[in-house]
């Protein structure tokens, strides 16, 4: 829609259209341990969340040209099952690295329960949610040190000089948004409609970013696992609709609080 006064594009105008989604419970959400880099696979109730996700993206007549989505299982099985779902298996999908969850360096494996009751819910909560606070680094005595690092899908990046052993929200967003800006905003501009299937703390890194959240109100934000949420952009990629689930608000609610609860102590 143009301005009749100047012609212009009327930049509240929604232009761009973007979905993303959280991969489905994992088998390690489940078990409720701090996964990060480790490839866990996705639960059985995971498996039905990502294919209700493509049910409802489905119902509601989303179609695609290209998806992005991590090196890691939970994520590409999810967008598998969403694309089983909508009909467009043979989807161009990007898979990269920048997508991946946080890597949770020291913390990878231990259970986030205990970890609340060890060293206090704050700083779990600070290690979950915090944008600046990382979490302790990743050693060699950690039992996913080697499956991670020497890990082949890694052959293509990041350099072994980069590969992190932790990451605050903000580190992740530094190795997140260069593939935003580079590689997924000038599809957008081309015109092309995007699914994104990610994790949590990649995704909530680019919320932040959309929606020019502070540091302190990101620290709010828990995204449930494998309820789509839309994004529709202006001209100048600044959000005119802002993370719509496609989910009742009530589900969606108690969905993000359940994620919450994991880092409390019990
Ligand atoms: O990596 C993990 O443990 C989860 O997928 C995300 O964890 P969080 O909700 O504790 O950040």
């Amino acid at each position: 829609m143009s301005c009749p006064c100047s012609g212009k594009t009327d930049p509240k105008q929604a232009k761009y259209t973007i979905v993303m989604v959280r991969h489905g419970e994992s088998e390690w959400n489940q078990k409720n341990l701090f996964c990060g880099w480790y490839d866990a696979n996705l639960s059985e109730k995971g498996q039905q969340e990502a294919a209700n996700a493509g049910k409802a993206l489905k119902d509601a007549g989303y179609k695609f040209d290209i998806a992005h989505t991590s090196v890691l299982t939970r994520a590409q099985k999810t967008l598998e099952a969403i694309l089983k779902e909508i009909g467009q298996t043979d989807l161009p999908v990007e898979k990269t690295w920048r997508l991946n969850e946080r890597h949770y360096g020291g913390l990878t494996g231990l259970n986030k329960a205990e970890t609340a009751a060890k060293y206090g819910e704050e700083q779990v909560q600070i290690w979950r949610r915090s944008f600046d606070v990382p979490p302790p680094p990743m050693d060699e005595e950690n039992p996913y040190y080697k499956t991670i690092l020497e890990d082949p899908r890694y052959a293509n990046g990041p350099k072994k000089e980069e590969f992190p052993m932790f990451e605050s929200l903000k580190l992740t967003i530094q190795r997140t948004l260069p593939y935003w800006n580079d590689v997924i905003v000038p599809q957008l501009k081309a015109g092309k409609r995007i699914l994104i299937a990610a994790h949590g703390n990649s995704l909530r890194g680019i919320v932040k970013h959309l929606d020019e959240m502070s540091d302190e109100a990101i620290m709010g934000l828990n995204l449930p696992t494998g309820i789509p949420f839309v994004y529709e952009l202006d001209a100048n990629l600044k959000p005119v609709v802002s993370m719509k689930f496609l989910g009742d608000e009530a589900t969606v609610k108690a969905a993000m609080e359940a994620v919450a609860a994991q880092g409390k102590s019990k």
